[in-house]
């Protein structure tokens, strides 16, 4: 199969790339998947299984991989860019020259950028020229890859600035088992996808201190309402935070054994240190830096995040997992709302 026959690009062959690039595959596209390390690449292409972050999966004869950026994306209709999101930046500034002005952009990333404390989408706008943002979709959902190259069934969300152009990627990435809905706020959407991992990360806490049920489902609940508070400040819609990026994705990484966010959490619940977590650690937890990001921009916006503050201290200040927790309980006491800052 010729390169000049591919219509698309997944950028990022971590688990959820090489899934995405695998189900557009298997809709009979030629995809080109662009594998930052080049070794994988090379063996990818030898093998057809991505063995570092999919193993065990044999992908579709229709995806090519590459490590050279201008390759996988020029003269493409629709490139998914599927990088963690504190290198997405950088990835996106290399392959900039090359991308058609022409091409669909949308991201599968979750996370807000450290520093900046800006979302993916504000990152993508800032970089591309004007008259292509309304080519900007962003894909997020309860979705774990190896749930969906599995083909369960799974129901996303893929937010646009126009319902045409959510409706063109919907329906590049709808299958049987792939239910795709377009949604018109992209804040939100983005915000939920991000927000989510730090609770899940949480939630992974307290189950990893041994807490029972109660208080996961507590935490879930008031993590929801924390989300929304600082996604309104941010222009998000609350009932975009009740769908499928917001509550879908909270409930299924803060109960999901596949969630690295939750598993990092529990780990820091039986007492490791996050050091030496993620040194054994190959794949992201977004979470973690993610979670720096939310602290200082609810500071920065003034809207108060109890739980996302707790998880701070938890991972950059050494706090007790155990402290943290009487902390949230022994908090003043509260009239149950989401939009008051409380
Ligand atoms: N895995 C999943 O089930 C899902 C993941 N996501 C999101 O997708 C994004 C990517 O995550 P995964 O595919 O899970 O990644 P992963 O954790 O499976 O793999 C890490 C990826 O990062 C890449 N990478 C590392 N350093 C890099 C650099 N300097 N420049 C470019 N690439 C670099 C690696 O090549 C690899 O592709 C994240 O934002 C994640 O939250 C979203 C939905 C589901
Ligand atoms: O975003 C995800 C599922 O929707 C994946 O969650 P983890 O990154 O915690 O594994």
């Amino acid at each position: 199969m010729k390169n000049n026959e591919q219509k698309y690009a997944v950028i990022g062959a971590g688990s959820w790339g090489t899934t995405l690039a695998n189900l557009l595959a298997e809709k009979g596209n030629p995809v080109s998947l662009w594998v930052y390390e080049e070794d994988l690449a090379k063996r990818m292409q030898q093998t057809g299984v991505n063995d570092v972050y999919l193993p065990g999966f044999t992908l579709s004869p229709n995806l090519t991989y590459t490590s050279d950026l201008q390759q996988a994306v020029s003269n493409k209709e629709m490139l998914l860019f599927v990088t963690p999101s504190q290198v997405t930046r950088q990835v996106l500034q290399q392959a900039l020259p090359y991308v058609s002005t022409e091409a669909k952009v949308v991201c599968a990333s979750k996370g807000i950028e450290n520093e900046s404390l800006m979302l993916l989408s504000q990152v993508f706008e800032e970089l591309l020229p004007r008259q292509m943002h309304n080519q900007l979709g962003f894909l997020s959902g309860p979705s774990f890859a190896k749930e969906v190259v599995q083909g369960m069934p799974t129901a996303v969300v893929v937010a646009a600035h126009e319902l045409a152009v959510a409706e063109e990627i919907q329906a590049i990435f709808s299958t049987d088992n792939f239910r795709v809905y377009t949604h018109d706020d992209i804040i939100g959407v983005e915000l939920g996808g991000s927000m989510k991992n730090v609770i899940a990360l949480a939630a992974g806490v307290v189950d990893g201190l041994g807490l029972g049920h109660n208080s996961r489902a507590g935490l879930i609940t008031r993590g929801l309402a924390e989300m929304t508070r600082l996604g309104l400040k941010l222009g998000g819609r609350a009932e975009t935070f009740a769908g499928l990026a917001g509550m879908g994705d909270l409930v299924l990484t803060c109960t999901g054994d596949l969630s690295r966010n939750r598993t990092v959490g529990m780990e820091l619940g039986k007492g490791r240190t996050l050091d030496d977590i993620l040194a054994g650690m190959q794949m992201v937890a977004e979470g973690v830096k993610t979670t720096l990001s939310a602290y200082q921009l609810a500071q920065k916006l003034g809207v108060e995040v109890p739980i996302i503050e707790q998880m701070y201290q938890i991972l950059y200040q050494e706090k007790d997992p155990r402290q943290a927790v009487s902390d949230l309980m022994l908090r003043d006491l509260k009239a149950e709302a989401v939009r008051s800052d409380n």
